[in-house]
């Protein structure tokens, strides 16, 4: 069995590859990061160090490794012939790899087996916004018979891998908690062997869920901790106001759960508190920076902030701890992330009436725009 996974970063090496790899599978990893896929493609192994209360080291081998930006023949030869391919390369970069495993669509064999395509981003429905951008490559577009050849299934991954330290080399330090949802109906009966992962009927209740709880809640650790002054995650938490914060958010969030998915309220605030552990796991270093990285993503319509603050206005709930997380977010100015340079610039120039449109995807009419208005105005306060 082989798998080609595109992205070689935190939750690839961490968690992707090490579960494909404890799967059975022969693994090739394709990056754009020169250093990165030299070094893989120079050792034979890496280690897995999951840290918290039940710690332990895993390790991967058996994989290759190849640049997908100077050798895109040879990993579409590849994937052409591989049982699987996963990306973890950040929702805006699935344009990227479309091409290729469209070019791998078209050069497969038919009689194969179809190749199982999973993006594994955090974004409602990832692999549905790639299967749009494979099928805009193809030729015939959803008439290709290339189509036949693959199919294709959204999914839900949760493990907190942060940026690892310069002399890490190809380890990866990652918390001890992981989960993998894999919607299982595209499949039929030739559901993937990957016994670390649980298939499930319909993914939209583990997507939300953990979309609006696990990042919903780091994001707005990560943003009023970053407002704070806090380094790292466990210190923006330790922080009474901060956890205050993100403890109201979250029970903003698991009020839509409720309503919306059925959940027992008893078992989302179980899920929240544990969750609130592990954004405090203190074996682990992670950062305002990584967690709040592309603040204009993080406020769109269908992500971890607007998207259930959207829904709660629409049945009438609350959402003022969601609107102050996205005040914070609207300060945001990491030096390092080139969306807060953007953002500063659309705040700026943009009424708040039209950043709320343009930005947050929320127009006049609907019952969030006039408080999301009000929020966005009051950050000239800070300027
Ligand atoms: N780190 C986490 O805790 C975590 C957990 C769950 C989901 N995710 C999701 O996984 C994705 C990746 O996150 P990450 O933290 O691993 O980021 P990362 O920056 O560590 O890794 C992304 C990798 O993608 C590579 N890449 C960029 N453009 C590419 C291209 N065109 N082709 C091939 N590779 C390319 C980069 O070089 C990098 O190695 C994101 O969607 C993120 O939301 C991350
Ligand atoms: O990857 P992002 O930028 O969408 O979100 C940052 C973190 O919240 C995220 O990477 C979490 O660590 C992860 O989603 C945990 O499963």
């Amino acid at each position: 069995m082989k798998a080609v996974h595109f992205g070689a970063g935190n939750i690839g090496r961490g968690f992707v590859g090490l579960i494909l790899h404890d799967a059975g599978y022969e693994l090739v990893f394709a990056d754009v990061n020169a250093g990165l896929i030299d070094a893989l493609a120079a050792s034979t192994s890496y280690q897995v160090h999951a840290v918290g209360e039940n710690a332990s080291t895993s390790t991967v081998t058996n994989y290759r490794a190849l640049n997908s930006g100077t050798d895109e023949d040879a990993v579409v030869a590849e994937i052409a012939t591989a049982d699987i391919v996963t990306t973890a390369v950040g929702p805006t970069i699935l344009k990227f790899v479309a091409p290729v495993i469209a070019r791998a669509l078209a050069a497969r064999d038919a009689a194969l087996p179809p190749l199982a395509v999973m993006a594994c981003e955090n974004a409602i429905n990832a692999t549905d916004l790639l299967r749009a951008e494979v099928v805009s490559r193809l030729d015939g577009g959803e008439g290709s018979p290339a189509l036949d050849r693959a199919v294709f299934a959204n999914t839900a991954v949760d493990r907190i891998v942060p940026n690892q330290a310069p002399d890490a080399g190809l380890d990866v330090t990652v918390e001890d908690f992981f989960e993998w949802a894999i919607e299982e109906g595209p499949f039929g009966a030739a559901v993937p062997v990957i016994p670390d992962a649980h298939f499930v009927p319909e993914l939209a209740p583990y997507i939300e869920r953990k979309l609006f709880t696990v990042n919903t809640g780091h994001a707005t650790t990560a943003y009023h901790g970053w407002v704070e002054g806090a380094t790292t995650l466990a210190d923006a938490l330790s922080i009474p106001e901060v956890f205050a914060e993100v403890k109201a958010v979250l029970e903003e969030t698991k009020a839509l759960l409720v309503a919306k998915h059925e959940f027992d309220p008893a078992t989302q605030e179980a899920y929240l508190e544990k969750n609130l552990v592990r954004f405090a796991n203190p074996y682990l270093s992670d950062t305002p920076e990584r967690v709040g990285r592309q603040p204009l993503r993080k406020i769109s319509r269908h992500e971890r902030f607007i998207g259930p603050a959207a829904e709660l206005a629409e049945r009438g709930l609350p959402t003022e701890a969601l609107l102050r997380a996205v005040r914070s977010a609207l300060r945001f100015d990491a030096p390092s992330d080139p969306q807060t340079a953007e953002l500063a610039e659309k705040l700026s120039t943009l009424p708040p009436e039209a950043f709320a449109e343009e930005v947050c995807g929320i127009a006049p009419g609907h019952p969030l725009f006039a408080a999301l208005v009000g929020t966005i105005r009051s950050v000239d306060a800070f300027r």
